[in-house]
């Protein structure tokens, strides 16, 4: 078994993941490529990548959501089978009930998971009051800004105490200001309970303030191009982060590796580049 560099077995492994799609006409599309990739208890992982790339394929393999066409999926050392009670999600869209209230949208998880409704009202005005949103308890998601509405995905989230945190460009829709007051809000509920976190994003900067490492992925079928440590302190404020000399060299690093799979996959889409090569088109079949 694949261990950490501490050691432990890791919250999280991709192991040589292959993941082909049918297409619709009736081919076979090699999404990712052997991919290897491992998540420590309590790690914070970014990844990045050109876009349509793999990267929410990755996630999808971990949640249980799609299996692996060839290669290992493992959640701390056991293969992924089905979705999993300890995993959480958080997409670029909200999962919300529109007609049911704040509250009972965040108490939802809970009851859903056999909390008594008394319990988990209790919980969910706890959880509303950690992302700042007391007083909001009975307005329903509409009546929320976008900030608004991110800060109660995050307490839907949180509340199932996941042990493994999912998260797909979470908040690409919010403006920039609104964007950074929540990732710092993130960062630090992040500490409260440490969960092993995915993070997908197309924003580097995202990557690198948040994350304790970046991992590149390659233009698709992806693989696993380079991982870079981030080595910036915490406790981290996303504003003032990007100042930090380190984070500036980091940024640089990172860069000199996506550059290229950003220019493939550009090329790739303008037609000036084939599509992968031939041996991605598999004899039908071939996918699960
Ligand atoms: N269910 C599916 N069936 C067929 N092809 C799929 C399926 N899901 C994903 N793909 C293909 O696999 C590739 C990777 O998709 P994926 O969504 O993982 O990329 P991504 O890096 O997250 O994309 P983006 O950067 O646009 O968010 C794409 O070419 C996509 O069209």
């Amino acid at each position: 078994m694949n261990e950490t560099s501490s050691g432990a077995i890791p919250a999280i492994e991709l192991r040589s993941a292959t993941k082909r799609f049918r297409t619709p006409s009736g081919g076979i599309y090699t999404a990712m490529r052997e991919l290897g990739m491992t998540v420590a208890p309590g790690e914070f992982c970014a990844v990045v990548g050109p876009t349509g790339c793999g990267k929410s394929t990755t996630l999808s393999l971990i949640s249980g959501l799609e299996p692996a066409s060839e290669g290992r999926t493992l959640i701390h050392g056991q293969p992924v089978e089905g979705i999993d009670p300890r995993v959480g999600f958080m997409f670029q869209t909200d999962a919300v009930f529109p007609w049911k209230s704040v509250l009972d949208n965040v108490a939802a998880g809970p009851i859903f998971r056999g909390t008594g409704k008394k319990e988990a009202v209790a919980k969910a005005r706890d959880w509303l009051r950690r992302v700042g949103l007391s007083g909001f308890e009975d307005r329903l998601p509409h009546q929320l800004s976008g900030g608004m509405r991110k800060r109660v995905a995050l307490a839907q989230t949180l509340i199932n105490e996941p042990e493994i945190l999912l998260m797909d460009e979470p908040f690409s829709a919010l403006d920039v200001q609104t964007r950074q007051i929540v990732q710092d809000e993130l960062l630090a509920l992040w500490e409260l309970t440490r969960p092993a976190v995915v993070f997908v994003t197309h924003d580097l900067e995202e990557a690198i303030a948040l994350a304790d490492k970046v991992v590149v992925l390659t233009v698709g079928p992806a693989t696993v191009k380079d991982t870079f440590r981030i080595d910036l302190p915490r406790p981290r404020k996303v504003q003032e982060i990007r100042f930090h000399p380190r984070f500036v060299e980091l940024y640089e690093q990172i860069w000199n590796s996506l550059r290229d799979e950003v220019q493939l996959a550009y090329a790739r889409t303008a037609g000036t580049t084939p599509e992968p090569a031939p041996a991605d088109a598999e004899p039908s079949g071939a996918t699960r």
